[in-house]
């Protein structure tokens, strides 16, 4: 059975700036020699029949209702792993596609504790599916060793539960996403300020399960920073978590659920910190010379603690790109204009800052501008990447159309090191790639002791086999950055970084991992593969299955 991908199952990005402009894919094809246009045309993913037994979905129909379990294919599909590019090259039928066996969609909190039930007593997995756009592999439909896997689909979850204006305080449901969570929000005159890229589809219980960061999260902070509290739903019953602003009752036993990616249960409520809703929002757009001295004007800003709300340094390919597909800007008047100035390498800064009015947003910018040394390009160009901050993602789909291998990964270090993690990491794709790919690095997430790199990719797609290109690439990427930084700033595991984690967090982190998803989903019912590498610990965890990627 057949049927072509209907992304609407699961939201779209807005269709405003889903093309490539012409000048845009015209400068592309001469750098990377991509986007000719004759490319392989997307073949259908093959949909296999439900695994799902009779008895299994009665059951789960008796708890969230008619209409609410799916067995249809165009649904599974639409559930059929993340937004990674080997994901969209998967969907358009390169490489084995994982489809869900069902699309379960609970409506309460208290329904999504009795699937779980349900699923444990009929050995049937579970994937938490919140806007789906996963770029780790973390809602790819593994099944482990169960007898059949659900998508959970969350979006059902989408109440404002409650709001405590003295404390600055909201309850959102998991499956809001990020504008219904600011729509709902705004009416009490509230902001989240976390925005992601992809803000558009990814949801509240998505961000709190991932560690998620922002655009703005220089200011408003990383979205583990925004929560108070979780409700957690489990195999063995409900969680809560967050009973006051503060505490030394032991551990932060909330931060064992945020960034635990559904693989130790599924929050259905997120108990957020609330900012005023900003009056004014200024961006700007500045120009330093090279990669170092930049990087250096974004630490003293942290260290000084003056740091924008929005603070992105790119770097010189980054740079010429974002004014290469910009248009309007007249690239070579720049240069020359920026070259008199002294600035013969450079680096975009935007800095955005927001406030409840002018005069805060003054004080602001002067504290933060004081002595840094930059040729001021002004709210124009501020503007400009402000007004295209969402492009990325609605291109990266028409971009994989035209041959394109595009990709972003991401890292973060210690300041000292920060500039040896970027020439490895980027000397490790390039060899993996060839010369003429191009890798893109920017900084969007400082710190006091270091700060984020965001690699974004660009080559020529290999067409007799795109998918092992990326994975060799990712894998030299990982070596490079092993020792250096982290496999993940935000990104989170997923399937693809779990290889990864214990070499981050050790052996005895892992196990710590694996014990507290003993605890919490005994027969590991929860989201195999992901988060906790597959190994087999003292005490039989995983279960067989679980450490097999391809375990479908
Ligand atoms: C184009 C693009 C740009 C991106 N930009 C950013 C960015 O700027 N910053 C950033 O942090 N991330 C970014 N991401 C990654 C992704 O958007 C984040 O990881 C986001 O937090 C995922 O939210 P989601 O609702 O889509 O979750 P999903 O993709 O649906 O799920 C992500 C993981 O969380 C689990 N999960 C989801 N909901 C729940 C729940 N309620 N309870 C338990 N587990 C759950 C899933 O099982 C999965 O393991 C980007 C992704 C794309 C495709």
């Amino acid at each position: 059975m057949t049927e072509r991908i209907d992304h609407t199952l699961r939201g779209r990005w807005t269709t405003e700036q889903a093309h490539v402009p012409p000048h845009a894919l015209k400068w592309l094809r001469a750098r990377i020699g991509a986007g000719a246009g004759a490319v392989t045309p997307a073949r259908t993913p093959a949909v296999p029949d439900s695994a799902l037994g009779d008895a299994a979905r009665t059951a789960l129909d008796a708890v969230v209702g008619p209409g609410h379990v799916r067995v249809d294919p165009g649904s599974r599909l639409g559930r059929a792993g993340g937004l990674s590019y080997l994901d969209l090259l998967r969907q358009r039928g390169d490489g084995d596609l994982a489809v869900p066996d069902a699309v379960v969609l609970p409506g309460t909190p208290e329904q999504v504790t009795e699937v779980l039930e349900t699923c444990v007593e009929h050995d049937v997995a579970v994937v938490p599916f919140g806007g789906g756009t996963s770029v780790v592999g973390g809602v790819t439909a593994l099944r482990g060793d169960k007898a059949a896997v659900i998508a959970l689909d969350l979006s059902r979850l989408d109440r404002l539960v409650s709001v405590d204006p003295v404390s600055r305080l909201a309850v959102l449901q998991a499956g809001l996403t990020a504008p219904e969570a600011d729509r709902l929000l705004a009416a009490h005159g509230f902001t989240l300020g976390h925005v992601p890229q992809s803000y558009e589809r990814a949801t509240v219980g998505g961000f709190a399960a991932t560690r998620s960061a922002g655009q703005a999260s220089s200011g408003y902070g990383r979205f583990e920073d925004l929560v108070e509290g979780v409700r957690l739903s489990t195999p063995v019953g409900e969680w809560r978590l967050g009973a006051a602003p503060a505490s030394a009752a032991g551990p932060d036993l909330k931060q064992l659920v945020v960034g635990s990616e559904g693989a130790f249960g599924v929050i259905t409520e997120v108990g957020v910190r609330l900012r005023p809703r900003p009056a004014v929002e200024r961006y700007e757009g500045f120009f330093v010379d090279g990669w170092a001295r930049g990087a250096d004007v974004v630490r003293d800003l942290a260290q000084r603690r003056v740091l924008a709300d929005v603070t992105r340094l790119s770097d010189v390919d980054e740079s010429e790109v974002s004014l290469a597909l910009a248009g309007g800007w007249k690239t070579t008047a720049l240069k020359a204009y920026l070259g008199a100035r002294g600035i013969g390498q450079p680096c975009l800064l935007v800095l955005g800052w927001h406030g409840r009015d002018r005069q805060e947003v003054r004080r602001r910018r002067r504290e933060t501008l004081r002595g840094v040394e930059a040729v001021r390009l002004g709210t124009p160009l501020g503007e400009a990447w402000r007004h295209g901050r969402f492009n990325g993602p609605r291109q990266r789909d028409a971009l994989v159309e035209v041959g394109v291998c595009v990709e972003t990964l991401e890292t973060a270090a210690h300041w000292s090191r920060l500039s040896e993690l970027r020439t490895a990491v980027r000397g490790a794709l390039v060899d993996a790639l060839g010369d003429g790919c191009l890798v893109m690095c920017h900084i969007s997430h400082a710190y006091e002791t270091g700060a984020s790199l965001y690699f974004t990719v660009l080559a020529a797609r290999d067409a007799d086999d795109p998918v092992r290109q990326w994975q060799v690439a990712k894998a030299a990427a990982g070596e490079a950055i092993a020792g250096l930084g982290t496999i993940t700033h935000h990104h989170a595991v997923g399937t693809d970084h779990a290889p990864y984690l214990e070499g981050e967090v050790g052996a005895l982190g892992v196990d710590v991992l694996a014990s507290v998803k003993r605890a919490l989903d005994p027969t590991g019912v929860l989201n195999p593969g992901k988060l906790i590498p597959g190994r087999t610990l003292a005490g039989g965890f995983p279960p067989a299955g679980l450490a097999s990627r391809d375990d479908r």
